[in-house]
This record gives structure tokens, sequence and C-alpha cells, in this order.
């Protein structure tokens, strides 16, 4: 793989992708970290929930909201934020048992997107997040592009369903990561459409009041 740019193979064959990292510091990405089931099963639980279907991109935040139009962490609604269900709390413990997370997860954003959606490029709050992001992909594969923007390096890493992306380091802290805005994405032997997506990041806030 490329030190500094390329894709990386994309396709119903992609089963055993696991050095992004290679590319990017502190990158983390496990295959298979959950089952098909259990995929299935967060699912039904996130498309249960009593929210609105009427946002552009649905996004349901869980323990804290941060508010990303004012970049602060909202106190005023915190009521009205729900906390963790059992099968968040299951996996952020899983997250520290399994030596990927140093803090339990207190705060959790579910985006979803339908194709054409995506996210601008950004790094994560850093006076309100901690040193450790992980986000569980569900429903359909994406690309996800990694720039950074010291040198300009870049890499896209395809988010295959039930896998886990851990940024640390550099890939947290320095490297902007996104999403395209589009329908299909490139793979080694054509375009991949994208189907409905839904993410789960676990986080740590740093200032929970502020
Ligand atoms: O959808 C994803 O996997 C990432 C979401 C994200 O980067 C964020 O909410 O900050
Ligand atoms: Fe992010």
């Amino acid at each position: 793989m490329s030190e500094t740019s390329g894709q990386l193979p994309f396709g119903s064959d992609l089963t055993s992708l696991s050095e992004p990292s290679a590319s990017v510091p502190g990158l983390h990405y496990t295959a298979d970290w959950i089952s098909p089931e259990a995929q299935d099963t967060l699912l039904s639980s996130i498309d249960n929930q009593p929210w609105s279907t009427q946002l552009k991109r649905r996004v349901q935040h869980y323990g804290h909201r941060y508010d990303y139009g004012r970049r602060s962490v909202a106190t005023t609604s915190q009521t009205a934020v729900p906390p963790f269900p059992t099968w968040a709390r299951q996996a952020a413990t899983r997250l520290v048992s399994e030596g990927l997370m140093d803090q339990e997860a207190d705060q959790v954003i579910i985006n979803e997107y339908q194709p054409g959606q995506g996210i601008s490029a950004h790094v994560d709050s850093l006076p309100h997040f901690g040193p450790v992001v992980a986000a569980l992909s569900l429903g359909s594969s994406c690309l996800m592009d990694f720039t950074n923007p010291e040198d300009g390096s870049k890499l896209a890493v395809p988010l295959t369903p039930g896998s886990l992306l851990v940024m640390t380091g550099p890939a947290r802290f320095t490297w902007r990561h996104a999403i395209a805005a589009r329908k299909s994405d490139p793979g080694p032997t054509g375009r991949v459409p994208r189907g409905r997506r839904v993410s789960i990041t676990f986080r740590t806030l740093i200032h929970p009041s502020r």
C-alpha cells in the first residue's frame, strides 16, 4: 500500500483489510467487529427510536449532545438527550476491555447517510472530545477520505458493515476525515453503489459541563 495516497481494495470481497494504519498513523481498522446478526439487531434498535425522520441527515445523540453548528456541547438541552441505551453501554464497555479506548465513552452520536449524503472534512472537536474516537459502521459500505493538512497526504479507507474504525494520535488530532456526498464510490472493478449507511461514533467528553 502506498504510504501517502491511494485507494484500498473495495468491494464485496473485502474481508481482510487490516492496516490503513500503515499509511495513517494512529488509525486502526477492524473488519467484522460485530457479526451480521448483531448489525441487524443494532439497526433495529436504532430504527425503533422515536426520533424524527424529517431531518435531511438523521443524527441522534446519547449521553450528551454536541452542537456542530455552535461547536459546543449543549447544556441547555441535556435533559432531552437520552442516556446510553444498553447496546451502546455494552459496546462502550467492550471498547475498553479490548484496549481500544482507555476510558469508557460517555457520548455517542449516530449518523445516518442516505446515498448522496456525506460529511465534510473535519477533525472531531479537540477542546471537547478525548484522544480516541471509535466509529462502528452499519448498513452500506462507503469510503472515508483521510487527508493530512500538513503535507496533503490522502488515504481512502473503505468502511464495510460491521467494521470498527478507531482514530488515535495523528489520525485523531491531525488528519481530517470526510465522506464524499455521492451515490457511489470507486472500486477496483467499477463504481460501488451506496445504500443507507448508519454509523455509531463513541467518544469521551473532556468537559461534560461546557
Ligand atoms: O459516519 C462516520 O463514520 C463518521 C462520523 C463523524 O466523523 C462524526 O460524526 O464526527
Ligand atoms: Fe468525525
